[in-house]
């Protein structure tokens, strides 16, 4: 059984499909990247699977469970968390706090307090800095523990490195490796090519709400991915593929 699979899923913002017949799924273990250009639906389609946006069809299963009516604090404690574009962290609130209090939200598993902060350890001279007060990179290693406190089966992570230096982007990878490593299964939607094949296993490429690609890292080549991107690359039938 996969551990998570999306099935035909639809998400719309007002008359604007922005999924279109979605299919994909998820192995224990596996880390799967995203790829599209601006506006393709990656933000949208990571939303729906985490329940933060509505399926207009189609359905999300976790562990063959069908949680497509399930509401987004549940998929939570049923492990799926996202790390949302920008962040979104309590900024008046400690960098501790800002942990802590997803603790409630999630499962009990190999993530705590101690080990998130020894998995992120650029962390740990800020615990008691207010989260707002901290630099881009290291607020995204805190969106990205915050996530870890609720011990996903599936993480989410949308555009990690958007808006921050080439030096924050590293520091964030460097910890995103270390959460890899432990075997956390995700699906990473991430600009930059480079850094979507060194992470991932697998490449979905999304143009206009569909999927029109999908395949190993080590079987594409970043040409090919570039191709499926822009819509270059079609079938005999005229639809990418
Ligand atoms: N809140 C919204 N209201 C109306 N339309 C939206 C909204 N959010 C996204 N859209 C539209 O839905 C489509 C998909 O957007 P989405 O943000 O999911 O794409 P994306 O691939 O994540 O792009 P980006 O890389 O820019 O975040 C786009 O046409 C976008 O303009």
């Amino acid at each position: 059984m996969k551990l998570l699979k999306v099935q035909a899923l639809e998400a719309k913002h007002g008359l604007l499909k922005a999924v279109r017949g979605i299919d994909l799924s998820l192995d224990e273990g596996e880390k799967l990247a995203l790829v599209g250009a601006n506006g393709a639906g990656k933000t949208t389609l990571l939303r729906t699977i985490a329940g933060i946006h509505p399926a207009s069809s189609g359905r999300v299963y976790l562990d063959g469970i069908d949680v497509t009516a399930v509401p987004a604090h549940a998929r939570s404690s049923m492990g799926i968390a996202l790390v949302p574009e920008g962040r979104k962290l309590f900024g008046s609130m400690s960098v501790a706090d800002n942990l802590k209090v997803a603790t409630s939200a999630g499962r009990r598993g190999r993530w705590n307090f101690e080990s998130v902060v020894e998995a992120l350890p650029q962390l740990k001279p800020k615990l008691k800095a207010q989260a707002g007060s901290l630099s881009g990179g290291q607020q995204q290693a805190v969106a990205i523990g915050r996530a870890l406190m609720t011990n996903p089966r599936v993480l989410l992570l949308d555009e990690l490195s958007l808006g921050l230096s080439p030096l924050a982007v590293q520091g964030v990878y460097d910890s995103l490796a270390t959460v890899a490593t432990a075997g956390t299964p995700l699906i990473l939607v991430e600009q930059d090519l480079q850094r979507t094949f060194d992470v991932a296993d697998r490449i979905v490429c999304v143009l206009e709400g569909r999927a029109v690609a999908s395949g190993r890292t080590d079987e594409l080549t970043r040409e090919e991915v570039m191709d499926y991107y822009f819509g270059h690359r079609v079938s005999a039938s005229g639809e990418a593929v």
